[in-house]
């Protein structure tokens, strides 16, 4: 379809490309909507995947900010960073003058996250500008598909004149060879390791040996998120031993919450879009066995057991996530150091120290307020790039190889059981700059996780002992 161009005086900071024909800004209308359908969203953003003809978008998502209703907690700033925020992103080219978040967001992840997991895994993305009819329709449009307490939180930001335009993930890049498909798998491997600080305090010791996200099921459960735990654990993703990786997709698998989906050529066939899915049914399980036929070639009942043991086998041998695992632990202070640097960078005096009312213990805090403030906003940097590396999700899509192992350019994976080679890529997505004032509620979150989890384990002891 025919995408008109407009000469339009909005310019592109430095570092952010708008999308062009001919030289001029392309600008998407009431009735380009049409072309744009439902792939996903988190908290934040809304995803649409392209379906229409225009070579500028074959391959492409749409990655809309959401605006939340009437008392939703995640409110969002128009405007661009705070101070501080400046201040601590200040050697991040053009980021200080960004016009607004989003395209601070954007430059954060061309000049920390890219760098840091390996261009070849980050597309950073395009802007297209959009007109409010154009944002308005494709929000109409899409309503139906999302979860509905999504749909009660935020809806489309039909506020602003452009958006985020990124590489589809789940199609292969170029496109699927003469019509072969594209089978994709998207993890959120959440935090992978085990907090090592000093500054972890005595009653959250427990901090040290189970993982942050086995104990924020806890919670999650506790206030009716989820209806089970999960069986994953991403210590055993991030193990490079793969007996433990086997046991976490197969994990994930049979509780995929939003931390597992695979979709075929685009569409999903496992997992929720826009949301958590619950513990995997037969029913779900015979469809996805089903929806495989045409990717795996092994007799029925055995299609999803070699599928994982591809996902598996590329996790180990592409070492992808060692390097986010790396990332991950540059939050070497854990929350309950870092929230003491934080109230010096903000010129505010630490609660948490007020609060501890100057006991022994607190005196190991009490130093951190004395270091120099270049140190203070290191430690806060470091934990915001670790806490976006703890939240952001893997996709990585594989085609059947045309030419075994000859030929593309791209990285491949023998299926032993089936005697099938794949070309695959790995990539991240949902980079997103985490505001600083996050800081606060990182903090509060931790204690209530701590405490959830306790009480939860306190109660099976005491089920226990009573039953015994
Ligand atoms: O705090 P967590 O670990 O629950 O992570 C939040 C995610 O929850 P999860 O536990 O993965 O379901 C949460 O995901 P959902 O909305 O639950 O799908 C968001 O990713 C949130 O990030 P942001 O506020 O959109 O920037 C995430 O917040 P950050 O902690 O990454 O800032
Ligand atoms: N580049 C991409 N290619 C394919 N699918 C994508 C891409 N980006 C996002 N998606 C899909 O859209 C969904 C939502 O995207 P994303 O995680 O960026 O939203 P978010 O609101 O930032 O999430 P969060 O709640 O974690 O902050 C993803 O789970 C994924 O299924
Ligand atoms: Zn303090």
């Amino acid at each position: 379809m025919e995408i008109s161009n407009f000469e339009t005086n909005i310019q592109a900071p430095l570092g952010i490309v708008n999308l062009k024909e001919d030289d001029k800004d392309v600008v998407l209308e009431q009735k380009h909507a049409v072309d744009w359908v439902y792939r996903g969203e988190g908290a934040a953003n809304l995803v649409l995947a392209y379906t229409g003809s225009s070579h500028s978008f074959i391959g492409k998502v749409m990655r809309i900010p959401k605006a939340p209703r009437n008392g939703s907690p995640h409110v969002r700033s128009p405007t661009a960073l705070s101070t501080q925020e400046r201040l601590l992103w200040r050697d991040v080219d053009g980021i200080v003058s960004s016009p607004n978040k989003e395209i601070a967001a954007q430059l954060y992840v061309q000049h920390v996250m890219s760098p840091l997991l390996g261009s070849e895994h980050v597309d950073a993305g395009m802007r297209v500008l959009v007109s409010r009819e154009f944002l308005e329709s494709v929000e109409k449009n899409v309503i139906c598909q999302r979860p509905a307490w999504r749909v009660d939180a935020a809806k489309a930001d039909t506020d602003r004149d452009s958006v985020l335009l990124l590489t589809d993930h789940s199609l292969f890049p170029g496109g699927t060879l003469n019509g072969k498909l594209c089978v994709s798998v998207e993890i959120k491997p959440k935090c992978g390791f085990l907090p090592f600080s000093r500054f972890i305090s005595e009653r959250n010791a427990i901090k040290r040996s189970i993982t942050r996200f086995r104990m924020h099921q806890a919670l999650k459960l506790h206030q009716g998120e989820i209806s089970e735990l999960s069986e994953y654990d991403p210590i055993d993703l991030f193990s490079k031993c793969k007996e433990r990786i086997d046991k976490a997709i197969i994990s994930l698998f049979n509780t995929p919450q939003n931390n597992f989906r695979v979709f075929l050529n685009g569409s999903l066939i496992f997992g929720a879009l826009g949301a958590g899915a619950n513990s995997t049914s037969f029913v779900i399980s015979e469809a996805f066995e089903d929806a495989l036929k045409s990717v795996i070639w092994a007799d029925n009942n055995l299609r999803t057991k070699n599928f994982l043991q591809l996902v598996s086998e590329t996790v180990y041998k592409s070492g992808v996530l060692d390097r986010l695992l790396e990332i991950q632990k540059l939050d070497n202070f854990d929350i309950e150091g870092a929230v003491h640097a934080y109230y010096d960078i903000i010129y505010e005096s630490c609660p948490v120290c007020r609060e501890s009312g100057g006991d022994k213990i607190s005196q190991i805090y009490t130093s951190l307020h004395s270091i120099p403030l270049d140190e203070s906003l290191k430690i806060v940097k470091d934990y915001l790039i670790a806490a976006t590396a703890k939240d952001c999700s893997l996709i990585i899509s594989f085609r059947p190889s045309e030419d075994g192992y000859s030929g593309s350019p791209y990285n491949k994976i023998h299926l032993d059981a089936t005697n099938q080679i794949f070309d695959y890529k790995a990539s991240f997505i949902d980079l997103d700059l985490k505001p600083l004032k996050k800081m606060e509620d990182y903090y509060e979150l931790d204690k209530k996780i701590v405490n959830c989890y306790t009480r939860m384990v306190e109660a099976e002891r005491s089920i226990k002992a009573n039953t015994t």
